[in-house]
């Protein structure tokens, strides 16, 4: 509850102004519970039992009155407020304002604008705007987040316009309506308690009959305002008619499409006849009233009184950018003037608009034109307290007191001196919205408010779609967050753990996240836990490591689009990259379930040779002393037993997940013997099996065959045992070495253990001092082998000699032949 004290202004009809001195006024949850002229405040606070702090005591030039209301104003042409006002309506629409308004499918664009232009007619003492916005449906949109936010009561349309618009600047016919609807759906599905839809055809000129009667049924069909433009130029209006065949005039046109009800404003109407103004006030149709833009771009002058005394109601717009000022203290004296102006010409007992008039018409007189006139636009019981603290002794402006000066001529002078510097307090709906009487520091406080909800780094457009790019933490959109975020693009992110710092906040609203142009490798089950109402999630062009580390993203599987094109890949380890990452997890959370205990196991390739997955199992220094029982299946496995106490390794040829087994490294283990049968040697599969530093004294049975007979030889490593070296066994190396060339992949560092510690049993003399051989026999194959080479050596030269002989013969033979025919010439 908020009390409010002290003089109190506001008008009950247009001739009705109140003058309320020392009036009690009371507010609950935004709506006026108690009014009362000549009160003890005291009293009523105690009453009330309200707070200290929730009085407000109006000083002695300060008075409270309501919010003001523009009835027609465009948002996107507060860009060009203040110039291009050379050429008339039509030539102006295509030179200044449809090539603005085009911008503003730039949402960063709109967002920029649309804030500043609330925030500053806010600041003027606008409580509530009808706003045309652009054809664009997302920017429009944003406009009323924008109204929401930063606290303003609004109406926003959507503009429609399917015809007589340049080629940049127009809407389909085929999605003209969809769109509208969309937007109408969108903008009220937001509950936002002040701001509503608007249907809003740009003017006749550039709407089809068919579209302006669609938008009719739109507007009844969602109980809906409309606004459009009416009369507001000589050759607006010929043109108007002329491309609406079987209509009178331009109202008809909008009677014929059903647009006018009496929650239809038309802005301007300066041109109207009496049947057309007839017809309106049929239909309960109200007029904006804008005199600054039909002066500044040379439309006419609208005579308000005749519109009064036919009975329609009429408010005030500021019709930015037509007109150039977006404060309605301007309208307001722009009104009196043109009256006044107009008055010249008319009889004595024409009445042009004073400062009372243009008092209502600026507050109850515009929300009766916006058919709202039971909700705010006066100070009664049951209607929204939409306020203002005017405070005329703040001495910045031209606005100067004098001593004894009347309630009355304070006001007036106000109305003709005032701006935004005394408007102190401005309440909408019951929050105070406006900070400080500074235009520029306010204008600085809403714009950065409204900022603050779309964090740094993002970009928000009206359907809460936050795009974020480069944000070192979730911090931002976390303490930003309206929680109203609906979808969350993160883009350039290198690492999801750099969020951990709001790992555990609950992004319960957002319902589509994308995480796009990054390099995150892994996504922790915080993070997923981070956004549990998720329902979709987009997280192609990432570079996952396809490990145990990504298993958390299985949460996440239903929710990620399976089109092909949009396959999530494993990018590393080498051997997984380009593996489709959901059927790479299928493996790798078995894998994890399979694993023997006290190992690591890692995927390094969805294909072994085997065309089956390759994978690679550490149980390297682990205190094991027997082998592991069992293993993954169906999986050729490298496993790593090193550097274990490990004994007795035979159990590698009877269980049966040991066949699977491609690579075995039992290095530094204490194993003697390895006891083979031939049966089980022929089904396991090593390619290589390190049996290096162990305790072998002898080379265990049957682990190594043949290779004529056994095809699957693996590579065995066999040094840094003690090698007992006797004759037979150093012989049996030597023969393997022999005949199955390097199968034994160390053998030149083989040694023997025991007497002949550190000998080498590939060097010969150890063959040769092991084994005793006579040394005759050695004598006798010396000399074979001597006699043998002179014998070759000799037969060598011979066949040169005879060769040689030969061609000398020949030679001489011939050249006595060529002798005996030269004599013979
Ligand atoms: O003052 C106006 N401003 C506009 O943007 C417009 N469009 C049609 N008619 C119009 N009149």
């Amino acid at each position: 509850m908020k009390l409010f004290y002290g003089l109190v202004i506001h008008s009950k009809s247009i001739d009705d102004l109140r003058f309320l001195p020392n009036t009690a006024l009371i507010v609950e949850h935004g709506k006026i519970v108690y009014i009362e002229e000549s009160a003890d405040v005291d009293k009523i606070q105690q009453q009330y039992q309200i707070s200290p702090e929730n009085v407000v005591v109006l000083k002695e030039n300060e008075f409270l009155m309501p919010g003001m209301i523009d009835t027609h104003i465009h948002a996107p042409q507060y860009v060009n407020a203040g110039f291009g006002l050379e050429l008339p309506l039509l030539g102006w629409l295509n030179k200044y304002t449809f090539p603005t308004e085009a911008r503003f499918s730039d949402l960063n664009f709109a967002n920029e604008v649309y804030t500043r232009v609330v925030a500053n007619t806010l600041s003027n003492g606008t409580t509530t705007a009808m706003y045309f916005a652009t054809i664009h449906k997302e920017s429009a949109l944003l406009l009323g987040d924008i109204a929401h936010q930063i606290g303003q009561r609004a109406f926003v349309g959507k503009v429609s316009m399917d015809q007589n618009s340049p080629d940049y600047y127009i809407e389909e016919k085929s999605s003209a309506i969809k769109e509208i609807e969309d937007f109408i759906t969108t903008l009220q599905s937001k509950n936002y308690p002040n701001v509503q839809p608007v249907i809003t055809p740009r003017f006749a000129i550039t709407c089809s009959m068919e579209l302006m009667k669609n938008l009719s049924e739109l507007a009844s069909k969602y109980n809906v305002n409309i606004q459009t433009h009416v009369s507001e130029n000589p050759a607006e209006c010929e043109v108007a008619v002329s491309l609406h065949e079987g209509c009178r005039d331009y109202v008809d046109i909008y009677a014929q499409a059903n647009l006018l009800t009496a929650k239809t404003i038309l802005a301007h109407g300066i041109y109207l006849s009496d049947d057309e103004l007839e017809v309106l006030h049929k239909f309960q149709t109200s007029i904006s009233h804008c005199p600054n833009s039909n002066c500044s771009i040379r439309s006419g002058m609208c005579d308000v009184r005749r519109l009064m005394m036919k009975g329609l109601h009429v408010g005030l717009g500021t019709d930015v950018s037509g007109g150039f000022n977006p404060s309605i203290l301007d309208a307001m004296r722009f009104a009196i003037t043109v009256s006044n102006i107009l008055s010249l010409s008319k009889s004595e007992d024409y009445k042009p608009l004073n400062f009372k008039d243009v008092f209502f018409m600026s507050t109850l007189g515009g929300a009766q034109a916006l058919g709202v006139g039971d909700k705010i636009g006066s100070f009664e019981i049951g209607k929204d307290f939409d306020a203002l603290v005017i405070n005329l002794s703040q001495t910045d402006g031209n606005l100067e007191l004098w001593p004894n000066e009347s309630i009355e001529n304070r006001l007036s002078k106000w109305i003709h001196l005032g701006d935004d510097r005394t408007i102190s307090r401005v309440y909408v709906h019951g929050v105070e919205v406006k900070e400080g009487a500074s235009n520029i520091l306010r204008v600085k406080r809403l714009g950065s408010k409204r900022n603050e909800a779309c964090p740094e780094g993002c970009n928000c457009d009206s359907n809460q779609n936050w795009k974020c790019a480069n944000l070192n933490t979730l911090g931002d959109i976390w303490k930003n967050s309206t929680r109203a975020v609906q979808e969350l693009t993160l883009s350039n992110v290198t690492d999801l753990n750099s969020y951990s710092d709001h790992f555990g906040a609950s992004f319960e609203s957002v319902q589509r996240l994308r995480i796009q142009k990054s390099s995150i490798s892994r996504v922790s089950a915080l993070f997923i836990d981070s956004f549990p109402k998720v329902e979709k999630v987009f997280l192609e062009d990432n570079q996952f490591s396809c490990s145990e580390h990504i298993l958390a993203l299985q949460t996440w599987e239903s929710k990620i689009p399976t089109q092909t094109d949009k396959l999530l890949l494993c990018s590393s380890p080498d051997g997984m990259a380009g593996t489709e990452l959901f059927e790479a997890l299928k493996i790798i959370a078995r894998v994890k379930e399979e694993c023997p205990t006290s190992c690591r196991c890692w995927l390094k390739s969805m294909k072994s040779q085997y065309s089956v997955p390759n994978l690679f199992v550490n149980c390297s220094q682990s205190n094991l002393k027997v082998i592991p029982d069992s293993l993954p299946k169906s999986l050729v496995i490298e496993l790593d037993l090193s550097h274990n106490q490990i004994e007795d390794a035979s159990p590698l040829f009877s269980l049966p997940f040991y066949q699977n087994v491609s690579v075995l490294n039992l290095a530094h283990n204490h194993i003697q013997d390895i006891n083979v049968s031939n049966d089980a040697r022929h089904k396991n599969h090593f390619r290589l099996l390190n049996l290096s530093y162990n305790k072998f004294t002898k080379l265990p049975e049957n682990l190594i065959v043949d290779t004529d007979t056994f095809s699957y030889q693996p590579l065995i490593m066999l040094r840094s045992n003690p090698w007992t070296c006797d004759c037979n066994s150093v012989k049996r190396f030597q023969t393997i070495e022999m005949k199955q060339l390097h199968i034994i992949g160390d053998f030149i560092y083989l040694t023997c253990g025991g007497d002949l510690e550190g000998q080498l049993i590939s060097s010969p003399t150890s063959l040769q001092r092991l084994c005793y051989v006579p040394a005759v026999a050695i004598m006798t194959i010396r000399c074979v082998n001597i006699f043998c080479f002179i014998f070759v050596g000799l037969a060598l030269i011979k066949t040169a000699y005879d060769l040689r002989s030969m061609y000398a013969v020949d030679a001489h033979r011939n050249a006595g032949e060529r002798v005996e025919e030269f004599q013979k010439d």
